[in-house]
């Protein structure tokens, strides 16, 4: 592994409790480098806009939900094109790898950085690094071209293929060195953007010239500070036609039921929109909900009683959730994939069995139950039309950061305005589904099913929850956000 040297956020206070949550940038170690103008500035399709540059003072607002006497908060820089960029054009040599598990959208946004560079900033060498991150030191790489990326974004996965573990920082800066690479397009989930940041501390500590700028995905939406991960809008659709199977084959026979197991490693945030936009679900289950299967109350008397008034049910089940139940009943050993995620026990195949032994040892009534896996089919699709537009904006704030000499951040939207977030804002945390919130008594409510919650339970939630309408002002309070975040499903 690389350097363990942290760059010191940079925070700039204004007026008012206004902080401004910075992100690194080239000047901040190359002190000297020229500008030159934007060549969007002579670019037909952009020159025209009034105001297309933005305002080099544009910060984001983290909350938009204040008081009267609120202070103003913490802020991110907003994501755009600058009048001065730091590269020339036939300057750039830009690379761009995927990494970590799939998710609708990766060649959208791999085709929207090749066009964008070429069509907007005149650049002609973009390089695909083949495999994930260990690919920059031990496999293929492909010369990306307009023309060579023109369809992909109607295929799913990634043309440039992906990998977990093998992430060798200083291998890696070597390569980008040798090629003589100055962007560094990184597009992953959480381990992929830790990957990231040590990359950029590395490139940093040898005085490179070099912007490494990070693009979050996850299909399980679980990235803290932005509104929401690209992909997941297509996976919670594509999930509706596994719900819909369930729904129709559980209520076409008598006391059916219809399981269905979705992504979701540590949060429950596909199960949780899926069921919501579904209607036709009767209990969902998440990693963050605390649930038991026998006793008062819980599941297993829940589907009885259910079954008893409709004659069939549907259940969406998040593929982290019961892990502890499932580990107790399996006597599992901890298992961990190459990043060193851990690797889950099959719930859905667990759950449909404990529901088929609790009624065939009761006998008090015969069920008829189907599972349904579809989990990596929600994932391994194209992104849909609102995702490909997403990808568009991601992949475009990416390129103008890079060009605009920022380095050692990741893009996102914040409360609607793209925005440049340092890394370490993502990694240090992950969103997760609040039992507590709003969003989550929607579900409870659409699917009236039990909140499977002790009054202990709910103290413990509560605790975990940030005060709503808090507005956090110095580091120290900061920090506390970090470890508290305010969810996102809070928000609506
Ligand atoms: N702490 C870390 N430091 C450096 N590299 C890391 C770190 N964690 C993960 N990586 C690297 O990032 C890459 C992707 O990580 P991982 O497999 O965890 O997927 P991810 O990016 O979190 O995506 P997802 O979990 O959404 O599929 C791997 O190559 C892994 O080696
Ligand atoms: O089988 P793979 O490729 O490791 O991916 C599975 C994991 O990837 C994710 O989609 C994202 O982390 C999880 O929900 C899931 O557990
Ligand atoms: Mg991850």
């Amino acid at each position: 592994m690389g350097s363990e040297e942290k760059t010191t956020p940079k925070m700039i206070r204004g007026e008012a409790g206004y902080v401004l949550e910075d992100v690194p940038h080239l000047i901040d170690y190359l002190p000297d480098l020229p500008t030159y103008p934007n060549p969007l500035q002579d670019n037909p399709a952009y020159s025209v806009v009034k105001q297309y540059f933005v305002d080099i003072d544009d910060t984001v607002a983290q909350k938009i939900v204040v008081h009267k006497s609120s202070p103003r908060g913490m802020h991110f820089r907003r994501a755009g094109p600058r009048q001065r960029v730091y590269f020339e054009s036939d300057e750039v040599h830009a690379c761009i790898v995927t990494c970590g598990g799939l998710c609708p959208g990766l060649n959208t946004v791999i085709r929207e950085i090749v066009c964008g560079l070429y069509d907007m900033y005149g650049v002609h060498k973009v390089l695909g690094i083949e495999g994930g991150y260990k690919g920059f030191y031990s496999s293929n790489t492909t010369n990306l071209t307009p023309k060579s990326v023109n369809d992909i974004h109607k295929r799913g996965g990634t043309i440039l293929g992906t990998s977990r573990g093998g992430h060798d920082t200083l291998k890696i800066v070597d390569s980008i060195e040798d090629r003589g690479i100055n962007q560094v397009y990184i597009i992953g989930g959480d381990g992929t953007q830790k990957g990231a940041s040590v990359i950029f501390e590395e490139i940093q500590k040898r005085g490179l010239k070099v912007a490494v700028a990070g693009i979050p995905k996850t299909i399980d939406n679980d990235i803290a500070v932005i509104d929401q991960s690209f992909g997941f809008d297509t996976a919670v659709e594509e999930a509706q036609r596994a719900i819909n199977a369930a729904h129709v084959e559980a209520e076409s026979v008598e006391n059916g039921i219809g399981v269905v197991k979705l992504m979701g490693r540590y949060s429950g945030f596909i199960a949780m929109y899926a069921t919501l936009a579904s209607r036709d679900v009767d209990c969902c289950l998440i990693p963050e909900l605390p649930f038991r299967l026998e006793g008062k109350g819980e599941l297993l008397e829940f589907i009885e009683k259910r079954l008893k008034e409709n004659g069939h049910m549907v259940i969406v089940v998040a593929e982290g959730a019961g892990q502890v139940l499932t580990a107790e009943s399996m006597r599992s050993v901890d298992h961990q994939d190459a990043s060193g995620n851990k690797l889950l026990l099959d719930v859905g195949l667990w759950l449909s069995q404990k529901i088929k032994d609790h009624f065939t040892r009761n006998k008090k009534m015969h069920i008829n139950l189907k599972y349904i896996d579809p989990t990596y089919m929600i994932r391994a699709i194209p992104s849909n039309a609102s995702d490909n537009i997403y990808c568009t904006l991601l992949a475009h704030s990416a390129m103008h950061g890079a060009m605009a000499g920022y380095t050692g951040f990741t893009v996102g939207p914040v409360n609607g305005r793209h925005a440049y977030i340092p890394f370490h804002r993502i990694t240090g945390v992950q969103n997760k589904v609040v039992i507590t919130d709003r969003m989550w008594a929607r579900l409870l409510s659409s699917t009236n099913q039990p909140s499977f919650l002790s009054s202990r339970d709910v103290e413990d939630a509560k605790k975990e929850e940030e005060p709503p309408t808090q507005q956090l002002l110095d580091g120290e309070k900061e920090k506390q956000h970090q470890d508290n975040p305010n969810k996102k499903a809070a928000a609506a």
